[in-house]
């Protein structure tokens, strides 16, 4: 049982984390057929291209200033639920900007939604804008001048998500020196749908202090070590891995290999709904699945705010509470 323990979460999209149910009712309002994407409770798709479009059209029931609100505060409200102390979540303005709402109202809901969760629970909250890669360079150019010059207070990081089969991270670098010089945090999805290959790419080009997923570094064992002397945190999200088939079942996993060769990583679910995750089933399957003793979990709730991109009197408050 991990029900007592405190959890933190660096990896989760904000549409990512959208209840069923919520989408259903949200399409009902709209008028949205939502059949295709979801059907019996759950979102349809079959592969990683199929789960990003199934993910952008879900993204369009949500339209409004205060649906984002509604999105943001039931997320955080279910994180507080189980314990969970801080939050960072993966925002898109370009889908606020794709339905018409605008980057500012976009992000402006979120922020609400943020403020009413965080008074209820005390829940800490930060955003981390992304650039899509299937939406093209220059969107991800966009996003980070976006971020960079939001002056958000809850703005504190940027990360490249999206098709990662799509161009390399050298094509990206850009977005990221504006990102760099704003002050952000930099992370990115690399080393989840492409190999070992796309986290050398993004060592080499970027040099992020995390790496989203990263977990298919396991299969270059000289960059696991370059992972462990750097100290680069991975953001790992064991049941998104599994249900998107980067690996066939949690024995053959790298989270347990890559921590046991020094390398720092954290647990989250990434996008819980679409991967018949939550945070809270991440966290008993580092205890069963993994075998982490809570010790180790604290261990790794530790890094994950060692790792997190908040002012450092934030940090200290976080850290004294695990
Ligand atoms: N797991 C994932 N990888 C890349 N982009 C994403 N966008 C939402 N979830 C993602
Ligand atoms: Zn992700």
């Amino acid at each position: 049982m991990t029900s007592h323990l405190k959890k933190v979460e660096l990896h989760c999209h904000l549409e990512g984390a959208a209840p069923p149910a919520l989408t259903e009712a949200q399409a009902r309002k709209y008028g949205v057929d939502i059949s295709g994407e979801l059907r019996g409770g759950a979102y349809v798709w079959h592969d990683f291209a199929s789960f990003l479009e199934c993910y952008d059209k879900v993204s369009e029931v949500y339209r409004t200033e205060e649906d984002y609100a509604l999105l943001t505060e039931t997320y955080l409200d279910e994180l507080a639920g189980i314990n969970t102390i801080y939050s960072e979540l993966i925002v898109s303005p370009d889908h606020g900007k794709r339905i018409g709402l605008g980057a500012d109202a976009y992000i402006s809901g979120v922020c609400e939604g943020i403020r009413r969760a965080r008074e209820k629970s005390g829940i800490e909250a930060r955003l981390i804008v992304t650039g899509e890669r299937h939406f093209g360079p220059e969107s991800v150019i966009g996003a980070a001048e976006y971020a960079a010059r939001a002056g958000n207070p809850l703005i504190t990081g940027f990360n490249l998500a999206g098709e990662e089969r799509m161009g390399r991270v050298a094509d990206y670098a850009r977005a990221f020196d504006i990102a760099r010089d704003a002050g952000l945090g930099l992370t990115i999805h690399a080393g989840e749908v492409c190999g070992a290959f796309s986290v050398i790419d993004a060592l080499d080009a970027v040099r992020p202090s995390r790496i989203g997923h990263g977990v298919r570094a396991v299969e270059d064992l000289d960059l696991v070590k370059r992972l462990a002397d750097l100290g680069t945190v991975l953001e790992v999200c064991p049941g998104s891995n599994i249900a998107l088939g980067v690996f066939p079942d949690f024995a053959s996993h790298p989270l347990r290999r890559l921590k046991e060769a020094g390398v720092r990583v954290t647990i989250s679910s990434d996008d819980p709904p679409f991967f018949h995750t939550s945070l809270e089933r991440e966290y008993e399957l580092a205890a069963g699945a993994f075998g982490f003793s809570d010790a180790e979990i604290d261990g790794m709730t530790r890094t994950a705010i060692e790792a997190a991109f908040v002012d450092e009197e934030t940090r200290k408050t976080l850290l004294a509470r695990i």
